[in-house]
């Protein structure tokens, strides 16, 4: 095994190079060197392979990374400070390690992961792996995009399947599990596990980061799986996410409803006999797969009436028209509903759109 020579310490390189942490860019440190190797661990045998590392700061998993025989490392980092202590890194890496100051959001990874690496999408998983201590201000976006990038198998994906290890905080690593029936179960669920076999790992305490942060993190493993548990567009998959959770834990038809104009009501139950969904479950407790036969129901639908994607709910009403139809249907809601649900008062999904 490759070890790096003796370095200074990261608390001492983050003294001399001055790097106080920037809460803009969600700089919370990890510098136990050893909870750095538990994330390592977790990622899997490293062993020839080429990581990227996501947003490296001043270097403590990129330690750790380098500290096993990974083959070839690849940091983006968007904050210039940190160049020069990661080159400390580059410098003791024995030419293995590669720095990108730059903006991961945006970035395709394919462009540094050489070739050589790339596996077919049906074949075990590449020798390719992203790991993050993840910024928290972008994390969930840049998971969205991800996802995205590996249902057309693009970006980093058009070189395989390759797994990711990333942190979140420690909410939305279970919403990103939450299975049907959980209280965390929300659109971020589906998304994530149509698309990949995803599990949280462990957790770690928001004070073992410097600063800390208000919350504790979730370490999370995403393994894109070989066919999707829903076979349509990652666009068509997001918009029924979107509208079904729009009201988590009311009857499905409710939110099947805005999907269609208040004159096409006839369509809610179009999609209830195409899909075979029983139309007073709730979004919270739909499976994967019956998402995926919504949205199966959704695409014949459009494919008959393509005028129908173009209906947006939102812009039909005014908000306060809006507001006062809600406060409505509320009441109504109270009174029919003798029994109450386990997840009744879990938090609308707004921070994560
Ligand atoms: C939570 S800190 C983690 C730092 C380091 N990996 C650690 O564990 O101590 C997040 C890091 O991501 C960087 N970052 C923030 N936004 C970024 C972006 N859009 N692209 C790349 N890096 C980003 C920050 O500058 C910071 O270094």
């Amino acid at each position: 095994m490759i070890r790096l020579p003796p370095l200074p310490t990261i608390q001492e390189i983050i003294r001399i190079y001055g790097l106080s942490a920037r809460k803009k860019l969600s700089q919370n440190f990890l510098l136990d060197l050893n909870l750095t190797r538990k994330i390592i661990k977790t990622a899997g045998n490293l062993k020839d392979c080429c990581v990227v590392e996501v947003g490296p700061g001043p270097g403590g998993l990129t330690r750790s990374i380098l500290n096993t025989e990974v083959e070839k490392l690849i940091v983006i980092e968007k904050d210039g400070r940190f160049v020069p202590s990661l080159e400390i890194l580059s410098d003791a890496s024995h030419g293995r390690m590669k720095i990108i100051q730059g903006d991961i959001l945006g970035f395709d990874m394919s462009d540094v992961v050489p070739p050589e690496y790339t596996c077919q999408w049906q074949d075990n998983t590449p020798n390719i792996h992203v790991i993050g201590n993840l910024p928290f201000s972008v994390s969930t976006p840049l998971i969205i995009r991800w996802l995205n990038s590996i249902s057309t198998q693009s970006n980093l994906w058009s070189r395989g399947r390759a797994a990711m290890t990333l942190t979140f905080q420690k909410e939305v690593a279970e919403r990103i599990i939450a299975p049907p029936r959980s209280e965390y179960r929300c659109r971020l669920s589906v998304m994530c596990q149509y698309l990949c076999n995803v599990s949280l790992k462990f957790s770690i305490p928001g004070k073992a980061f410097v600063p800390p942060p208000k919350v504790d993190v979730g370490v999370v493993k995403f393994v894109p799986r070989r066919e999707p548990l829903i076979r349509q567009s990652f666009a068509l998959v997001e918009r029924m996410n979107r509208h079904l959770f729009h009201h988590p834990n009311k009857f499905c038809f409710k939110s099947l409803g805005t999907l269609f104009p208040p004159d096409r009501e006839d369509l809610i139950w179009t999609m209830v006999e195409l899909s075979g969904v029983d139309a007073q479950i709730r979004p919270f407790e739909l499976t994967n797969e019956q998402v995926g036969q919504l949205c199966n129901a959704y695409a014949t639908i459009i494919g008959q009436e393509p005028d129908i994607l173009t209906y947006e709910f939102r812009s039909q009403k005014s908000a306060k028209e809006r507001r006062q139809k809600v406060t409505k249907v509320l009441a109504l809601e109270q009174r029919l509903l003798s029994s109450s649900f386990p997840n009744e008062n879990i938090d609308s999904e707004k921070d994560q759109r």
